[in-house]
């Protein structure tokens, strides 16, 4: 007879090395990693029990633990099966056959010599434990007899309870039989080794940049010369919006109850007349003048009526439309000091330049404007305004000056017009250790179009090799742009590939550019979602399409289904550039970039 398998998947836990998220979603090789796993599992086990939010069952209490997670999922398979095997979610390599030997494993007396009491009294392993290529245990991939596994939970749940408690905890005292598989139970912590496993899905990008970017310094600055930089700390008002009573229209100042006498002087924006009014009477007053002391409404002169009587004063009247009008400003109606106008991470965009110096802010703390530097490559491209005729073999450069203008529309700001560095691995290192210029010593980012490939004349990769550099970002699953690569330099500069083909190099800037100011700088920033019809057919299997989109004329959308990236024709025209996950469906919604 043989024994029936059942499995349980730990997908849980808060993602704490991936900066809380949520680790099941995140996709290697083009697939989520918890589906990796399922479809492991299900080739071996029948029951299969999935524990995490949206799993079959969660841990008691919630982001309790692995121990308490293996425990609700037995509960979940209950004595369904004889053997019960146990895994992350976090393994994107697992396959079925390592699985199988696991469970092989449990019917065989240990393989190694353990030296502790066995449980089970036919001299089996309680448990067949995974040991990864560096002679790790893996703890969380692993083959249990149920019952063995059942008894060991008990045991933790009398001596101090399963909640916290580390997975180890869980092998101690059991008879284990470790099976060295290797590459299959390497596990996934952190967004470098999340990089380092190939090309990234374009939505993991933001998080992969920000975990392996260091932010720039923090500076104080006025708002005026931090304009386009972005909060490093909430922006809170010095003084109250207004500072002081001041009326809204152009109108009277009016004391207590009317009909008022005009005999107050009149307000004009700037006046710091001491005077104040008496009850009764009534002051003309402009927009954004000081309200007179003793003034306690001002009415705005289409809702009053003006009499004279002989050679008295002026009676100012309300007319029946102004009851409950009131046009004076109170000190801090709009906010009061101390109040919070924008938290860290917004950018200091006109507006909020503008709020800072209304509360009377005279500087902010920020990181930025990033600034950077567009360095061309390739020993083809010739000046943009080469004249004709070209000698045979070279182009023009048609992209280099206009990325400026997409890279400042993603938060870089450009020095100067592009440099240019020849096919040549000196050249390179020139560019990379600061030798190439000013321009390219003083960015915080250099923009290199082209070289990101592996051909006979690209020399980026081994010269960053050469300059020590940290490769942070190495592909991503996109078309058009997927060569793109992010580095960073020892001296502390960060280098942008983009991919040379022109179309790849502005989609690159628009997209990767706009995450690499968000890490750098703590940007935070809404996408913009949109529906957009026919995404079924614009949607390609395996990566992310990025797609010129256009105002259809009629509120939406509509998107270019085909686009050549040799040349920026396709994009014209076009303000957006679509955003197309593998798999979109009819009816979901797309994020859009307004590239220019
Ligand atoms: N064996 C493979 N070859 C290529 C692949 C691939 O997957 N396998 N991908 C292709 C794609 S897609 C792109 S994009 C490029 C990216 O390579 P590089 O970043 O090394 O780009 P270059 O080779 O330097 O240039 C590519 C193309 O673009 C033209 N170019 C470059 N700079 C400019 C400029 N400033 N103005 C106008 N045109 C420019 C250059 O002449 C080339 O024609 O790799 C493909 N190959
Ligand atoms: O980067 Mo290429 O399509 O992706 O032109």
């Amino acid at each position: 007879m043989t024994d029936s398998v059942g499995a349980i998947v730990l997908a849980g836990g808060r993602g704490s090395r991936l900066g809380g998220a949520d680790k099941s979603g995140i996709t290697i090789a083009g697939r989520p990693m918890l589906e990796t796993v399922v479809g492991a599992v299900a080739a071996v086990a029948g029951p299969v029990v999935t524990v995490g939010p949206g799993g079959d069952t969660r841990e008691e209490p919630a982001f309790s633990g692995p121990v308490a997670g293996i425990a609700a999922g037995l509960a979940a398979l209950a004595d369904r099966v004889d053997l019960v095997v146990v895994v992350a979610c976090d393994l994107p390599d697992l396959d079925a056959e390592t699985l199988r030997r696991l469970v092989a494993a449990l019917g065989r007396p240990p393989a190694d010599s353990t030296g502790r009491t066995a449980t089970d009294s036919t001299g089996r392993p309680a448990a067949a434990l995974a040991v990864d290529t560096g002679g790790r245990d893996q703890y969380l991939l692993a083959a249990w007899h149920r019952r063995a596994l059942a008894a060991r939970l008990e045991a933790l749940g009398r001596s101090g309870g399963l909640a916290g408690r580390p997975v180890r905890a869980l092998y101690d005292d059991e008879v284990v039989t470790r099976v060295t598989v290797g590459a299959p139970a390497r596990d996934v912590d952190t967004w470098a080794e999340v990089a380092a496993s190939g090309p990234i899905a374009l939505a993991h990008v933001r998080a992969v940049l920000r975990a392996g970017l260091t932010p720039l310094p923090t500076t104080a600055r006025p708002p005026l010369e931090a304009a386009g930089a972005v909060l490093a700390a909430p922006l809170v008002a010095a003084d109250p919006m207004p500072r002081e009573p001041v009326s809204a229209m152009d109108g009277y100042a009016l004391a207590c109850e009317g009909p008022w006498r005009l005999t107050g002087r009149a307000r004009r924006a700037g006046d710091d007349s001491p005077a104040g009014l008496v009850a009764g009477t009534a002051a003309p007053i402009a927009t954004g003048a000081l309200v007179p002391a003793g003034s306690d409404r001002v009415l705005r002169h289409e809702l009053v009526e003006v009499t004279r009587d002989g050679s008295g004063p002026a009676v100012v009247t309300a007319l029946p439309r102004a009851a409950g009008q009131n046009d004076l400003r109170p000190a801090g109606e709009d906010w009061a000091a101390g109040h919070e106008l924008a938290d860290a991470g917004a950018t200091l965009d006109p507006a909020l330049t503008s709020a800072a110096l209304s509360a009377g802010l005279t500087s902010v703390t920020v990181r930025g404007p990033v600034r950077a530097v567009v360095v061309t490559t390739g020993d083809e491209i010739l000046p943009a305004h080469t004249p004709s005729p070209l000698p045979p073999g070279r182009i023009r450069d048609t992209v280099g000056p206009l990325l400026v203008e997409v890279l400042g529309r993603a938060g870089l700001a450009c020095s100067g017009p592009p440099g240019h560095c020849p096919d040549t691995a000196e050249a390179m290192d020139a560019v990379l250790t600061g030798r190439a210029g000013s321009a390219t010593s003083d960015a915080d980012v250099v923009v290199l179009v082209g070289a990101t490939g592996r051909g006979v004349a690209d020399h980026l990769r081994p010269a960053l090799d050469r300059a020590g550099a940290t490769i942070v970002l190495d592909g991503v699953r996109v078309r058009p742009g997927g060569s793109q690569l992010v580095a960073a330099l020892p001296d502390g500069r960060v280098l942008l590939g983009l991919p040379g083909n022109p179309l790849a190099a502005v989609s690159a800037a628009a997209t990767t550019g706009r995450a690499l100011v968000d890490a750098l700088t703590g940007r935070s920033r809404p996408e913009v979602l949109v529906p957009v019809p026919g995404l079924d057919r614009a949607a390609a299997p395996g990566r992310t399409r990025i797609l010129p989109a256009r105002p259809d004329g009629a509120g939406g959308w509509s998107l270019s289904a085909r686009v050549r990236t040799a040349h920026l024709a396709d994009l014209a025209g076009a303000p957006a550039l679509a955003v197309v996950p593998e798999g979109a469906a009819s009816g979901d919604l797309v994020e859009i970039i307004d590239w220019i």
